[in-house]
């Protein structure tokens, strides 16, 4: 069994961070392991507390997994500060794990910020270099980009732009346009556009997790990136057509729709 590591911030209502990130990877049969780098007291509607986990803390969690366990792929998401930056890089650097997939978390759903603004350049420098794909979503690309994006042709030339920061590839996504959502990729030679119809609902809280640990997943099975982000991206428009409508805010994706056709589960 292929064996994925997500290294984020833990959602406690279960719909985003880590917990969207292990219910993604069971889902696509992959074995799921978890460094949580901060806990978030938050839900579908907001974000009460962070408490950060110490970098100590962080870098022994990644020891504890590459010492034991061979790790077909990587998935991070929420950094909220430089130190938690510095710490991951520095893991990353010793263990030099394949299929690095970064989404630069930046801020919830619901405008609730995860990290620090003035962690961008941080994030440009020393976690960004790892990445094998970088999944930023448009106002997480404007940022590191630092440019408006308003259509396609801007989605495309922000990710030449952070392209040449040092990942080997970009996708960047398009749940905040309006419209089709489309997700460009660029792998530094090609562009490549993945478009659905946008789907009418609230509930998208966990989408960009989701995203990011189905390709992560792919990659680690060993599809090309053009592939598992093609596959990725039929996976969350599944999940969000069957979003559930949990809590007062953004509901989360759903993960384990098909089990409902063979009995497994109740809804
Ligand atoms: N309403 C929607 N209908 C269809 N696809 C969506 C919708 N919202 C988001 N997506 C897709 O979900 C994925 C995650 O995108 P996005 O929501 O922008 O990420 P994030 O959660 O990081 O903000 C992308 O593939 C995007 O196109
Ligand atoms: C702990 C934690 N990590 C990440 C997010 C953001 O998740 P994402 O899928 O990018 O988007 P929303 O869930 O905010 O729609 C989070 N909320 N919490």
């Amino acid at each position: 069994m292929k064996k994925v590591l997500t290294i984020a911030g833990s959602d406690c209502s279960g719909g985003a961070g880590i917990q969207a990130d292990l219910k993604t990877f069971s889902a696509h049969g992959v074995f799921g392991m978890s460094v949580i780098v901060s806990v978030v007291a938050e839900n579908t509607s907001r974000v009460i507390d962070i408490q950060d986990i110490t970098p100590d803390m962080i870098k022994k969690q990644i020891d504890a997994v590459f010492e034991d366990i061979e790790v077909d792929a990587v998935k991070i998401g929420m950094l909220s500060t430089p130190a938690c930056m510095h710490a991951v890089a520095e893991k990353l650097k010793e263990y030099h794990p394949a299929n690095v997939v970064v989404d630069p978390v930046m801020y919830a759903k619901n405008g609730c910020p995860l990290m620090e603004p003035t962690a961008v350049d941080t994030l440009i420098k020393t976690i960004i270099p790892f990445a094998d794909v970088l999944t930023p979503n448009i106002p997480e690309a404007e940022k590191i980009a630092d440019m408006r994006i308003t259509s396609v042709a801007d989605m495309e030339a922000a990710a030449k732009k952070i392209y040449s920061m040092g990942c080997k590839a970009i996708v960047i996504k398009g749940g905040h346009a309006s419209g089709n959502a489309i997700d460009i990729l660029y792998d530094g030679k090609d562009f490549y556009r993945f478009e659905t119809s946008r789907i009418a609902t609230k509930n998208t809280h966990g989408t960009g997790c989701t995203f990011s640990s189905a390709i992560a997943s792919q990659l680690a099975k060993g599809l090309s990136v053009k592939d598992a982000v093609e596959k990725a991206k039929d996976y969350v428009t599944k999940a969000i057509e069957h979003s559930l409508d949990i809590g007062k805010g953004n509901g989360p994706t759903h993960h384990f729709y098909e089990l409902y056709k063979y009995g497994l589960r109740d809804e």
